[in-house]
């Protein structure tokens, strides 16, 4: 067995970005102790506050939002923290190097359901600024509270999967993760068809069609709702994910954040051997405008995200 500990610090890599990495990993863990027993200590409900997105908080994500911030003031080489659940960037008072950007509880209305809900990370070099392309980030991870506890991380060049272990250390379980190429999955709110653009309707269309219609094979839909679940399924067994713009997210620019949501999960998946697109550009090219941006978001397995560049390509 190699632990999280052990596989850092045999990485090609600055051993103080490691420690952000690991930094990250234990917050995770205990968010994932703190999950386990939430619906005990009557943690589900609403902490009865809205973020600066307008949304409304849940106590989990205010705890786990104070976990991560707990963790990350302890370790001397960060300096920079983005949080879905502040408004604005927090400078923690010292020197280090790195700026982590988080979505510290991703999913959280499936909380109520005990459906698996997660915590995203980007790594970035604080002193090149908040606003950075998701191409600059140094590290990307997240943890998968499912029926076991997933660390997946990338320092960009391969994905990699720990499993937590009842002793609080996460050990090594897949190295060197592809995304296959061809799926026969896709993930998407269809209850949003009404309000797609043309592009997004051709492609659900011909995976609706199946093998009767121009794609020659059939196709399933499965769409958990928690994108750290959604995601973990694609670079497991393929697959493809949309959150694309439509008339009613368009004015927000999407629905899903750049830093702490697209970027992370866009690392991750291209280290894996997978695509992302808005539909119209990489999302790692994307130059933000602001921490909290939203941006439309279509990653996973290539063939298929390419197909849905084409059909963009056509309006
Ligand atoms: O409710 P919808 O429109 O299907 O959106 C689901 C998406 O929203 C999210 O829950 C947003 O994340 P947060 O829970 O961190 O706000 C994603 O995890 C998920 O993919
Ligand atoms: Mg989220
Ligand atoms: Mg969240």
């Amino acid at each position: 067995m190699t632990t999280l500990s052990d596989w850092l610090a045999a990485q090609p890599v600055d051993p103080k970005l490691a420690s952000v990495v690991a930094t990250m990993a234990a917050a995770s863990a205990e968010i994932a102790e703190v999950l386990r027993r939430a619906p005990i200590t009557g943690q589900t409900g609403l902490a009865g506050h809205t973020n600066v997105q307008g949304e409304a908080q849940k106590a989990l994500d205010v705890i786990s939002n104070d976990i991560v911030l707990n963790h990350i003031r302890h370790n001397p080489d960060i300096s920079l923290l983005v949080s879905e659940e502040l408004d604005e960037a927090v400078h923690i008072q010292n020197q280090g190097r790195f700026m982590v950007a988080t979505d510290p509880l991703d999913g959280s209305s499936n909380l109520d359901v005990n459906v698996t809900v997660g915590t995203i990370f980007s790594v970035l070099d604080a002193s090149k600024g908040l606003l950075q392309r998701g191409s600059s980030q140094l590290a990307a991870g997240y943890a998968a509270y499912g029926p076991a506890t997933s660390l997946v991380v990338t320092f960009g060049q391969s994905t990699t999967v720990f499993t937590l272990d009842a002793d609080g250390t996460f050990q090594l379980t897949q190295e060197g993760l592809q995304v296959s190429s061809s799926s026969g999955e896709y993930a998407i709110n269809t209850a949003r068809e009404r309000l797609w653009d043309a592009a997004t309707r051709g492609y659900v269309a011909e995976n609706v069609a199946g093998e009767t219609g121009p794609a020659g094979k059939r196709y399933n839909m499965r769409w958990v709702g928690s994108m750290v679940a959604d995601i973990h399924r694609i670079l497991m067994r393929g697959g493809i994910f949309m959150y694309p713009l439509d008339s009613e997210t368009v004015s927000k620019g999407g629905r899903l954040r750049l830093l702490y949501e697209a970027n992370p999960m866009a690392l991750l998946i291209e280290a894996a051997g997978g695509r992302s697109t808005t539909g119209r550009e990489r999302i790692l090219d994307l130059v933000p405008t602001g921490i909290h941006q939203r941006v439309p978001v279509i990653l996973g397995s290539a063939e298929e995200v390419t197909r849905v560049e084409g059909w963009y390509g056509r309006g």
